[in-house]
């Protein structure tokens, strides 16, 4: 069994990862962490999550000596905000540890992205510079060799699995940009309670026009700009992700599903893409579940795609235990259906 932390535990994603670390035959959940000066902190975790009573009913420990943590883990997974995991990942890596980092701190490259989009300098170019992207029906090679995988955002996850399949088959005409409208239900924004996501002021409505730091995200890992945006829906969870794009000329519908099947139909390597064809995916049939639908019409030289996932499984916490599976050669599946 490989000793397992979560790190942010009593956040949304935290709590997702508990679940299935719980769940995992080859993970044995060893400690479950918030701030120095959390609330919340020596809270049993069901306390704040009740669906969890019975189940898991270990405490929060407030995280204040990191090298003393250090020493009982061979994984962790940082569900914590950018900054929180920019600070944290070196010291777990510099003990040997694999860190999955659920947040933005390690996913591109660039040498100002971090100021331009997060609003800090990187410090930590060497680890910037190792990690692997964790995108996993994509990059599982990768993976297989990663010390810190840097888990996609939601929106990104939800996009590039349905854009990549036909740029990595040169079928959409990049002169043209993609488009990309997509809708998070408000558990994206996290467990703290901000005004914007208060029940009240969720209205339906398209936020960080232009300016969105996952557009670049997007952009850099599928090497084709986008146009990308982004909208708060008055649901709780999920992601749909709408997607205009120019096809070549003369690339037809037998071109597009052979792509999309090469991409993801391996019946030796399951994976958590299901391709819906004609069918347009929806969020109803993706909650609380690690898959990503895919669903895709054309009409002349016009695809429109529709993507859904469940912004904090496959989104996030799904796809970091996906990542953990590749990484530890068990399948690629396993505790996530
Ligand atoms: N929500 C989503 O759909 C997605 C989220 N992500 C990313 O995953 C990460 C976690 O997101 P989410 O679960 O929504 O966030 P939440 O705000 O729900 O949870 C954040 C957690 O981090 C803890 N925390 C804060 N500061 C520290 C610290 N210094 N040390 C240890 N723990 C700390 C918080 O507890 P406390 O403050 O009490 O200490 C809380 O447990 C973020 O980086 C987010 O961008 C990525 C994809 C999708
Ligand atoms: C609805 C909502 O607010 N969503 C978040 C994205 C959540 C996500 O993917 O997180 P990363 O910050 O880790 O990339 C946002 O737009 O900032």
């Amino acid at each position: 069994m490989l000793n397992t932390l979560i790190i942010g535990a009593s956040g949304y994603t935290g709590a997702e990862l508990a679940k299935m670390v719980h769940l995992h035959p080859h993970l044995h959940l060893a400690g479950l962490y918030v701030s120095a000066q959390s609330l919340d902190a020596n809270k049993p975790i069901s306390e704040l999550h009740g669906q969890l009573k019975g189940i898991i009913d270990l405490p929060l420990q407030p995280l204040v000596d990191v090298a003393a943590v250090v020493e009982s883990a061979d994984i962790v997974l940082l569900a914590t905000a950018h900054e929180v995991s920019h600070d944290l990942a070196p010291a777990f890596l510099a003990a040997g540890c694999q860190v999955f980092d659920l947040s933005g701190a390690f996913r591109v490259q660039g040498d100002s992205f971090y100021s331009d989009y997060y609003g800090f300098e990187h410090q930590h170019t060497h680890w910037l510079e190792q990690a692997v992207y964790g995108l996993a029906e994509w990059n599982s090679d990768a993976i297989k060799n990663a010390q810190l995988v840097a888990v996609p955002g939601c929106y990104p996850t939800a996009s590039q699995l349905a854009l990549k399949p036909l740029l990595e088959a040169g079928l959409i005409d990049k002169a043209q940009w993609p488009v990309i409208n997509a809708v998070s239900g408000v558990s994206g924004a996290g467990r703290k309670a901000t005004l914007t996501n208060s029940f009240c002021e969720v209205s339906l409505q398209a936020y960080g026009i232009f300016n969105h730091r996952h557009q670049p995200e997007i952009a850099s890992h599928l090497d084709c700009e986008v146009i990308f945006t982004p909208h708060l829906g008055n649901f709780k969870r999920g992601i749909l992700a709408t997607i205009t794009a120019k096809l070549l000329p003369g690339v037809g519908e037998e071109q597009v599903a052979a792509a999309m099947a090469k991409a993801y139909q391996h019946q030796d390597e399951p994976n958590a893409v299901r391709l819906l064809g004609g069918q347009a995916a929806s969020i109803q049939n993706v909650v609380n579940t690690c898959f990503c639908d895919i669903g895709w019409l054309l009409q002349d030289q016009h695809i429109i795609l529709t993507s859904a996932i469940d912004n904090l499984l496959k989104g996030a916490s799904s796809q970091a235990i996906q990542c953990i599976n590749i990484r530890n050669e068990f399948p690629a599946l396993t505790a996530l259906v």
